[in-house]
């Protein structure tokens, strides 16, 4: 359960300090009462605005306690000279429904309440308990109706409000924010629903099911967990966005969850925060450097890779969420995964030439790199003036991809200058979201070679197009709606790869993309795969960024079930359900919705 601190400080606009109000143990709205002034830099609140109205919000949360203690001195006093207890102070649920406990937490907030009129809000006046509201767009005052009150009782609450009220008229302006929140909190000091998906067997639609690393894994679970890798990397919100009064909507916690606030607003106009928590291997902050990511996610892939296995590290998300950034690096001083799994292989390579004696492997190695994209259903080669390419399966049904150039690298700064030059030629178009997006799926490979050009061992770098509808893109002309459609599809499939690998199914759909098709030795034989999913933390991106966990989400289950061989390329039959259109879109509900 959650307490409505979350509610006021986005009302306040301080939202996208929560997570450090929770770091530091403030959780409750009533903790503010016990902030100083000299904790705001510890709360990383800087801003004077900022400052300012996180000092009105203390202030009257501190003012609505001492009018809490008065009241309560009041009310004593009157009950012992009338010699009969306090009333009690009880939710009048009969208001709401005549079945009181369906109407708790979760979804059922979202359930109009027939049984309300405009002007009847039950409400609880004892901070603690529980509380169901309504807010109607043509009542914006209330009148409470409390069980077990006097006509005086509801009087004086009434008073209580309207001073609020007169309070705010004498200072108008900034301090709006902050009287609607205490209103807020007065009316809805019921803690925001959690959202917790119920597991159930087959495809979920979307459905979160996110659940903590379980410690009782067995052994073919733990094998599994080291082949696939979920992480998520969330970014910080830009100077742009900032600037517009975009929100933070996403905390991190513990480096293992990832908690996404969602504002939502039920049929009856009720506004409530829904929140949904995801658990993955690792989660990353927006306080984490490229090298953080590289440390927990390719590093362990590139030792991989000397032992003779492949690997494939791919950075998923909407466009604008940073999987760019976070392989490509922002600057030569910030490297990112591509030039730090640059730097280890050819550290590697030196130490093992510095080694006496002859070497246990399979001789001195040399490390080639191809560089390809996949643009609207079709391969271009980015380090041979985007020549087309194909995919074909060999006799072993291992796909090959016929004519793609392979160059040989000597050290860091050469592969780095490779793929530069490649990303010079990768397409690039403007999506609704972000001014240079990639509309392409860019695979990188850095294969390492024997003498005799065997493949010893090769990683994959792959930065997936911005997974946005094609309805984000800007003037949505033909082009970028077929481009959209493809990248839609293709990641569509891929889903359907991982689920079908999830469910064991006996044939694994490669071939319903190019993307999957190249993919195809990410997922079996002696490979191993970690996906960096990166999301966005503002609040207008929040139904992508749900999208991306419960996707990333769906590819972590396939640790847990311990499925770590599958067939691969069988003629089985296609046994899973058709997926439903536009299972991307899903709601918070968990049932796929219509896209508009
Ligand atoms: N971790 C981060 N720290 C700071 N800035 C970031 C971070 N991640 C992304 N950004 C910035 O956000 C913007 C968008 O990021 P980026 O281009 O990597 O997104 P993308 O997911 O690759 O988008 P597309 O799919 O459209 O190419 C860039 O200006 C980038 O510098």
């Amino acid at each position: 359960m959650t307490s409505c601190l979350y509610e006021c400080l986005y009302e306040a606009g301080l939202q996208r300090y929560y997570p450090q109000f929770t770091a530091m143990g403030l959780s409750q709205l009533a903790h503010l009462s016990q902030l100083t002034m000299g904790d705001y830099p510890r709360l990383g609140v800087q801003d004077m605005g900022d400052r300012t109205r996180l000092f009105h919000l203390v202030q009257l949360v501190k003012g609505f306690e001492e009018e809490e203690d008065e009241r309560y001195v009041e009310e004593e006093r009157a009950a012992v000279l009338s010699r009969r207890p306090p009333p009690r102070r009880q939710l009048d649920f009969s208001v709401l429904s005549p079945e009181p406990e369906k109407r708790r937490l979760g979804r059922d907030c979202m359930t109009p309440c027939k049984a309300q009129t405009d002007r009847e809000t039950p409400f609880r006046s004892v901070p603690g308990e529980r509380v169901a509201c309504r807010r109607s767009a043509h009542t914006p005052t209330v009148t409470p109706k409390l069980s077990g009150h006097t006509d005086k009782e509801a009087a004086r609450h009434s008073r209580r409000m309207d001073k609020v009220t007169q309070h705010s008229d004498r200072e108008r302006g900034e301090r709006r924010w902050a009287e609607l929140s205490y209103r807020k909190s007065l009316l809805k000091q019921e803690a925001a629903p959690m959202h917790q998906g119920q597991r159930s067997p087959g495809y979920n639609y979307g459905l979160p099911m996110s659940s903590p690393a379980s410690s009782t894994r067995s052994s073919a679970g733990r094998a599994a967990a080291e082949r696939i890798r979920v992480c998520v990397r969330k970014r910080p919100l830009s100077r742009a966005e900032e600037k517009r009064g975009e929100a933070d909507v996403v905390a991190v916690r513990n480096g293992e969850s990832v908690r996404v606030h969602e504002q939502k607003e039920a049929v009856d106009l009720t506004q409530y925060v829904l929140q949904h928590e995801f658990y993955f291997d690792e989660v990353f902050s927006e306080a984490c450097t490229n090298e953080d990511v590289y440390e927990k996610t390719a590093y362990p892939l590139i030792q991989h890779i000397f032992n003779g296995g492949k690997a494939t590290c791919f950075a998923y998300g909407q466009t604008g969420a940073g999987k760019t950034h976070t392989m490509l690096g922002s600057s030569p001083r910030r490297p990112g995964l591509y030039a730090l799994a640059a730097r280890d292989i050819f550290a590697r390579l030196a130490q093992a030439e510095q080694r006496p004696g002859p070497s246990p492997g399979p001789g001195p190695l040399s490390v080639r790199v191809s560089f390809f994209e996949i643009y609207c259903g079709q391969l271009y080669d980015l380090l041979d003036h985007r020549k087309r390419l194909f995919a074909r399966e060999d006799g072993q049904r291992m796909v090959q991809i016929a004519g793609l150039r392979e160059v040989g690298v000597e050290s860091v700064a050469s592969l780095l200058e490779v793929i530069s030059r490649g990303s010079r030629e990768r397409s690039r178009g403007a999506s609704g979201v972000n001014c240079d997006s990639s509309r392409s799926h860019a695979l990188l490979q850095i294969h390492l070679r024997a003498c005799t050009h065997r493949l010893v061992g090769r990683i994959s770098f792959v930065d997936l197009a911005g997974s946005e509808r094609a309805c984000d893109t800007r003037d949505p002309d033909r082009q970028s709606r077929m481009e959209g459609a493809e990248i839609n599809q293709s990641l569509l499939a891929l889903k359907e790869c991982i689920r079908a690998l999830d469910q064991e199914l006996s044939h694994t759909p490669f071939r319903q993309s190019k993307l999957t098709q190249v993919l195809k030795d990410s997922f079996i034989g002696n490979s191993k795969t970690c996906m960096i999913a990166n999301i966005s933390p503002s609040h207008l991106a929040t139904e992508h960024t749900l999208n991306t966990l419960r996707y990333a989400d769906r590819v972590k289950e396939l640790k847990k079930g311990g499925k770590s061989s599958h067939s691969h390329g069988g003629r089985g039959v296609k046994r899973w359900p058709p997926h439903p259109p536009n299972a991307t879109n899903t709601s918070a509900g968990g049932r796929a919705r219509p896209r508009r």
